[in-house]
């Protein structure tokens, strides 16, 4: 029976590390700020947001949340981050994901200073990251190192396979776990046998957004499962994993939710105090 990889009490215990790093700011004179931009009405979104606006209460952050109408246009997407640029008093700026239709979401990220970008989405960012000369890191990557650290879980020489393959998780996680030596393939909607690679896996990350994809078949004896999916089923919030069938075959795994879920938020908080003190000390 695999052990819970418990993310909440990660992000929790890590939370209490983050308010000292914070006080060490405010003594300084130094709050950090950031600005998460959430454009339309997406019911998960609009949760996030005010997970995060929580969390960054909770550790002593600033958190202005611009809540903009579904139909606003580019341009006015694109001012307003303009705004944020200039604006000195703002350490972190983040354009909350999936867009509407009409917004095309790669320009914004690309107008986002890449010295303000916590999200570390910015094709600045995202080249630094392959090119392992990275300050920030994209949040959920960055929460799945942390959950994997916490539980000494090494990555230096194991098969790793990511199932999904988004500029957010997939390819910023095969990044990170490359730099730690594990050798990684990413799988997505038109590889050809999945469960032939994720047998041969000693870790498996699902990032595809499709529930009970992952079943006790495709996963050998002792692997570790990371669900980063997020899908309602009959009301009851679901993972990409068949949680009850594949616990009972891996060492570890992660629940949905409360496994990497809350260290998306907490990595987030961690990237805001991390540019905060950067831009403090290239002053
Ligand atoms: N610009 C970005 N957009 C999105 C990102 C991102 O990293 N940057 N990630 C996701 C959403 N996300 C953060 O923004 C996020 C996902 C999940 C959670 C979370 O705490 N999940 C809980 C369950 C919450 C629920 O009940 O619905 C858990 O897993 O325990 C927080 C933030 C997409 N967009």
């Amino acid at each position: 029976m695999g052990i819970i990889l418990d993310g909440k009490a990660l992000a929790n215990k890590l939370a209490e590390n983050l308010k000292e790093k914070v006080k060490t700011l405010k003594n300084e004179g130094i709050t950090p700020h950031f600005c998460v931009i959430n454009i339309g009405d997406n019911p998960a979104s609009k949760i996030y947001v005010h997970t995060k606006k929580r969390r960054a209460k909770k550790v002593g952050l600033i958190q202005d949340i611009y809540q903009l109408p579904t139909d606003t246009h580019q341009e006015q997407v694109l001012a307003l981050i303009d705004k944020l640029n200039a604006d000195q008093s703002i350490n972190g700026i983040m354009v909350q994901l999936p867009a509407p239709k009409q917004i095309n979401a790669d320009e914004l990220l690309e107008r986002i200073d890449p010295n303000k970008d916590v999200d570390g989405l910015t094709p600045a960012n995202i080249g630094r990251l392959w090119l392992e000369d990275h300050f920030v890191e994209p949040a959920t990557p960055a929460g799945i190192i942390a959950l994997l650290q916490h539980y000494n879980i090494p990555l230096v020489g194991k098969d790793v396979v990511i199932i999904g393959r988004s500029n957010i998780v997939g390819q910023p996680l095969a990044a990170l776990m490359l730099e730690q030596n594990a050798t990684v393939t990413i799988a997505h909607a038109k590889t050809k046998n999945l469960a032939a690679l994720t047998k041969k896996a000693d870790i498996i990350v699902s990032a595809t957004g499709q529930a009970f994809l992952v079943t006790a078949e495709m996963v050998k004896d002792g692997a570790v499962i990371i669900d980063v999916g997020m899908n309602h089923v009959n009301g009851k919030l679901v993972g990409d994993v068949d949680f009850d069938a594949v616990k009972k075959k891996a060492s570890y795994i992660t629940p949905v939710p409360g496994g990497v879920g809350p260290l998306t938020v907490q990595s987030l908080m961690e990237a805001v105090v991390k540019l905060t003190r950067r831009q403090n000390d290239r002053k």
